[in-house]
């Protein structure tokens, strides 16, 4: 009885070990766990469900084909992802989720999400994520020629860049207040998110309570994978390959 996380991959041609180690994890690993929860930033970047990128057809076949066995796969967007649609959901068989949803894991309530939404210092950040959460400008955006949407992409995956180098590291980590306000308003006792990066088991005391945020790790040098069972839950490397 075991539920996996991942998040973070940044999946993109340019990275095809990080592809094949999540294929690979796709075909042995995920389908033999009661369900999989992908927890944003799975692509490097997203202009829409109508961009012709084989990396998309690829992987959403491995999603499918592990759904298809009996193991359902969630997704929760990131902040780069945010785009991922109905159409690529149904494709690939994904479940989507709502940026903080809580999940019943044996037994026990748990809030997941990517955890941009934690890192309420970078006001930079957050402006960019209100202005290009408004439905009406996603309307327009997937209507503009592909062509133009690459070019607006490839323009803001520079300037963030850029712009992350200058933060600081502080900045760009979650706010632990903001962190305490999420999970009390969400009465759990058990946070899991990715984005920034940092895996780690933190511990934390919330109304007196011991409570525990689990972070994921990118997949940039090797894998992590978060095992959750009736026991506990347990941080894992994968090699690439
Ligand atoms: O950790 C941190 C910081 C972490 C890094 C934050 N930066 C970060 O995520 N940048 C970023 C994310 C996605 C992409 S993209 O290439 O996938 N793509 C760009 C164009 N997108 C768009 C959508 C809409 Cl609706 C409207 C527009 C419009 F109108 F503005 F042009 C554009 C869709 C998505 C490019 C860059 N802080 O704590
Ligand atoms: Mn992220």
């Amino acid at each position: 009885q075991t539920t996996l996380f991942i998040a973070d991959l940044h999946l993109s041609t340019g990275r095809p070990d990080i592809t094949a180690a999540f294929l690979r994890f796709m075909a042995e690993e995920a389908p033999r766990a009661d369900a999989l929860y992908i927890l944003g930033d799975l692509f490097e970047f997203w202009i829409g469900d109508d961009e012709p990128n084989p990396l998309h057809a690829c992987v959403a076949e491995a999603c499918r084909a592990c759904v298809g066995q009996g193991t359902p796969v969630y997704f929760v967007h990131g902040n780069r992802d945010f785009l991922l649609g109905r159409d690529f959901a149904g494709r690939a068989g994904l479940t989507l989720l709502p940026e903080h949803t809580v999940v019943e894991l044996y037994g026990k309530p748990v809030l997941i999400m990517h955890g941009d939404t934690l890192c309420t210092d970078d006001r930079d950040y957050q402006r960019f994520r209100r202005i290009t959460h408004w439905p009406w400008l996603q309307w327009l955006f997937r209507r503009l020629p592909l062509s133009w949407r690459i070019k607006v992409a490839d323009g803001m995956r520079n300037k963030s860049q850029n712009a992350n180098q200058a933060k600081s590291m502080m900045l760009m980590d979650v706010s632990q207040l903001e962190v305490e306000r999420q999970m009390a308003q969400h009465k759990v006792e058990l946070l899991i998110h990715g984005h920034t990066h940092r895996p780690d088991i933190h511990q934390l005391t919330l109304d007196d309570r011991a409570a525990r945020r689990i972070v994921l790790g990118d997949w940039y040098t090797q894998g992590s994978v978060l095992r959750v069972t009736p026991e506990g839950e347990r941080l894992q490397r994968r090699q690439l390959g």
